[in-house]
């Protein structure tokens, strides 16, 4: 048999050996050996034997180095699927991150060297058993005598027979052995009790003969389980209103037996009321029918849905994803991690019970484990999950979803620091499937590719039953206080607060910050606390009485006297949601109040029980930060205040405009959604800004515009492209001599390849607007490149910064390299 060769990427942290290493495969192995299977090979000088990935399997070899040899395969089948490979394999190249953090992406959660392969056994005839190879009939022994199941690493042992993968599979394809996969988590698997009548009766009539001695209460209970079979012991003694002792003493007499079974760990609540499916309206309709006319012709497409808040995009996704059940296709439905609410997970299981998967952040891994399983083998139909779900390893994916496309939360900050929509765009390629982005706020780069015809755009212009969007009313903040009102509202505001209360409505209250006061400040000398790790002012927070850093978590007691000048002036500025709970809690004593943001949501259920109080009409007020804002759906919510429109639109950032106007928008969108109309009060100390004027029209087609000329004059994407490489560490001279060596070899380096006159601007390196962040000093070099250049530079970057050529001494400074990052502090 002929050789093979194997590329293998091993686990390892060091950016030296990051990459694929090749190994050869020995006739043996050959036949085992598949792209996406793990393996043991020896590595590095010692020939340390560890687990690694084979990502590509080639015929030939044209080096010429003495290739080392893959010891054994550990899996029997690939752990991931070949277009998951490609998937990382080009992640890694696009976002210039390490190969082993771009497959970690599509790897099974969790550590995926402790992923283990059990073999069950099923029921094997004489006739079928007599026809098997000694080989084939020794795994079968070892299974059969491990009670049925065993773990592949231990049968392999026992075989002691390189060939045991060759064997399974065989035995597998005449249906003798069945696999599955299971990882070692620290979290112990839970376990319920379950009963069993012990003898098997054939009839009731046989079960009264050989048991109707016994008390009323036991035969009672055998009966029930005679009809039920195996149930939970506590379901049983609920039914039958039996006591411990009694079935205890049953178990004893062995007339039943009582074990402990594993429950499937599920995030999804099983008291999921069903979602009826809506009659779709004509817009809906059109929507809908255009989408599923590209697909019914095999047409992949990518749409953007432009849909106003409220006018109805679940109910379409809904609908697509049962039109891709269906065919026999699978579906990925990505929301923001903040709006992976109850009320969304609702929906989709409510209309598609157990054949959906929820994948988020707040799954434990074996959860997570759990899910990423359902989807490799087949057995839900839908992922619904945030940001990474876009990586569901299913094997016939249809359709992609985004919903809320605008978040900045779809681009990760982390290695492999990829855009969602870019994964989706090329996940859909790979498949031929559809992908679809929706948004009542389109980001600025979507909407441009939609009018260059990348996307086809869909509009929804009326919510459902033709219901009005909110009256918006802008105020000016100045103005309140020329007038003498230094309170947190306005009087406007104030005023419809109160006739809400008494129309028993519903308010909610937007503030984008967290904590009591903002800042806290010397009112003698000037002097502001700030965190002594990070160059950030901390917030107050009241109910703990401590000041906070919003950055690095860092909390300290709030100082009496001024440590600068020893004064006593310490006075607390700037308003978080706190204080905006004290002074509602103040002003409408007898509403009742509660807040929703980061700390009062972190226990676990709390988050859950605020928004079903909030449903069930308990809560009057709801104030909060940006979990408030997006995605909810409260009919009885007919006002909505934003304290203050400005925290966004303050930011260093090109984009502060438009996360201002979304904002604003999404927020505005939460009322009105019911039977009453709604209205919304924005308070604001630039009324006249445009972000905050356009919001108020809902036309989100001139902001647009606006902005779009605004981008090409500057030359910010979708225009450019805007690369932030962060050079930092602890020591700050050396932060600042390394990053103008790096600068100075990056700019030679592109003079050298002549790239230098190509990319549009150059500038650093200063120091980051977040200039400190957890005791490390951070200097900033931006670059702008056109999308023609941009691979050219990456490889530049990639030469300079990761392989660092010039052998520059990079002790205590690290490197954050980010394309097109969601913001530029
Ligand atoms: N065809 C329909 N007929 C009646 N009600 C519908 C229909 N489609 C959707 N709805 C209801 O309309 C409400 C708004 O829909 P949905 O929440 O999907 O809007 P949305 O466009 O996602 O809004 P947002 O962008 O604000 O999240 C929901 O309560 C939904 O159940
Ligand atoms: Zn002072
Ligand atoms: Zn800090």
């Amino acid at each position: 048999m002929n050789k093979k060769f194997a590329q293998v990427i091993i686990d390892n942290k060091s950016s030296s050996t990051d990459k694929p290493y090749t190994y050869l495969i020995d006739s043996d192995l050959v036949e085992l050996v598949e792209e996406g299977m793990r393996v043991l090979v020896p590595f590095g000088l010692g020939n340390r034997v560890v687990k690694g990935i084979v990502i590509k399997i080639e015929e030939n070899y044209f080096g010429s180095h003495k290739l080392k040899k893959i010891i054994d395969v550990i899996d029997d089948k690939p752990l991931i699927s070949k277009d998951l490979i490609d998937l990382s394999i080009w992640m890694s190249e696009k976002y210039l991150s390490p190969y082993i953090d771009a497959f970690k992406a599509v790897l099974p959660p969790g550590d995926f060297k402790e992923v283990k392969t059990n073999i069950l056994l099923e029921e094997v005839h004489d006739d079928i058993y007599n026809t098997l190879d000694t080989l084939e009939k020794s795994v079968v022994t070892i299974i059969h005598n491990n009670k049925g199941k065993i773990e592949l690493g231990e049968l392999k042992e026992q075989m002691n027979n390189r060939l045991t993968n060759k064997i399974i599979r065989q035995l597998e394809s005449k249906g003798i052995l069945t696999t599955s996969m299971e990882i070692q988590t620290s979290i112990e698997p839970k376990y319920e009790k379950y009963v069993y009548l012990k003898n098997r009766f054939n009839s009731r009539e046989e079960l009264n003969q050989k048991i109707g001695k016994r008390s009323y209460k036991q035969l009672e209970i055998a009966e029930f389980l005679f009809d039920k079979g195996e149930i939970p012991l506590k379901e049983l003694m609920m039914e039958v209103n039996s006591s411990i002792s009694t079935i205890k003493s049953m178990e004893k007499k062995g007339l039943i037996q009582i074990v402990n079974r594993e429950i499937f760990r599920s995030p999804i609540k099983e008291d999921i009321s069903p979602y009826k499916k809506h009659e779709l309206t004509l817009e809906q309709r059109n929507c809908f029918d255009t989408i599923m006319d590209h697909i019914n012709r095999n047409q992949s497409s990518k749409f953007l849905i432009h849909g106003v808040t409220g006018s109805g995009k679940t109910e379409i996704y809904l609908q697509l994803v049962e039109e891709m059940i269906n065919k026999g296709k699978e579906s990925i439905v990505l929301v923001p991690e903040i709006s992976l609410t109850p009320q969304t997970v609702q929906r989709f299981v409510g209309r598609f019970g157990d054949r959906v998967a929820v994948l988020h952040s707040k799954l434990s891994y074996g959860e997570r484990f759990d899910q990423w399983r359902k989807i490799r083998e087949g057995k839900v139909k839908i992922a619904v999950g945030a940001r990474s779900a876009v990586f569901a390893p299913f094997s016939n994916l249809g359709l992609i979803v985004i919903d809320e496309e605008h978040e900045s939360t779809y681009k990760s900050s982390m290695n492999p620091k990829y855009d969602t929509l870019q994964v989706a765009e090329k996940r859909c390629d790979q498949f031929g499937s559809t992908l679809v982005i929706a948004s009542a706020t389109p980001s600025v780069e979507s909407y441009y590719r939609s009018i260059k015809g990348e996307y086809k755009l869909l509009n929804l212009k009326k919510r459902i039953m033709n219901r009005e969007l909110p009256f918006v009313k802008i105020i000016d903040m100045r103005e309140e206080l020329n007038s003498g009102n230094k309170s947190i509202f306005s009087k406007e505001l104030y005023e419809a607060i109160e006739e809400n209360l008494k129309d028993n409505k519903q308010t909610i209250l937007f503030l984008n910050r967290r904590g009591h006061s903002t800042f806290v400040s010397c009112r003698q000398c000037g002097y502001v606390v700030k965190c002594n790790k990070c160059s950030i002012s901390m917030t107050y927070h009241l109910k703990e009485n401590r000041l906070k850093c919003h950055y690095c978590g860092l909390a300290i007691s709030p100082p009496n006297i001024c440590p600068v000048c020893k004064s006593k002036y310490i006075k607390y500025f700037g308003i978080g949601t706190e204080k905006v709970e004290e002074f509602t809690k103040r002003l409408f004593p007898n509403a009742v109040v509660k807040r929703m943001d980061l700390d009062t949501t972190s226990k676990k259920g709390s988050y859950e029980s605020i928004l079903n109080n909030m449903k069930e009409e308990k809560i009057d007020i709801l104030i909060g930060t940006q979990m408030v804002a997006k995605g909810l759906d409260f009919k009885n919510v007919t006002l909505v205040g934003i304290i203050a429109a400005d925290t966004s639109l303050n930011l260093p950032d090109f984009r502060s405009p438009e996360r201002t106007f979304q904002l604003i928008t999404q927020v505005a969108g939460r009322a009105g959604r019911g039977d009453f109309e709604g209205k919304v009060i924005v308070q604001t100390y630039n009324p006249e800004h445009y972000s905050i004027q356009l919001a108020q029209e809902y036309n989100y087609l001139a902001f647009y515009n606006k902005e779009v000329l605004i981008r090409k004059e500057f030359n910010y994407p979708p225009f450019t492209n805007i690369i932030s490489i962060i050079i930092y560490g602890e020591d700050v001279k050396r932060v600042i001599i390394k990053s103008k060596e790096f600068y100075k070899i990056l700019i030679n380096n592109l003079k050298q390849i002549n790239l230098i006159d190509f990319v549009d601007n150059i500038i650093g390196p200063f120091p980051a607007p977040l200039e400190r962040i957890k005791n490390n000093y951070r200097y900033q070099i931006i670059i702008k490149c056109k999308n023609e250049y941009l691979d050219k530079l990456k490889t530049a970057i990639e030469w300079v910064f990761i392989y660092n050529r010039y052998k520059v001494d990079v002790t205590g400074i690290k490197f954050n390299i980010d394309i097109n990052p969601n913001s530029i502090l």
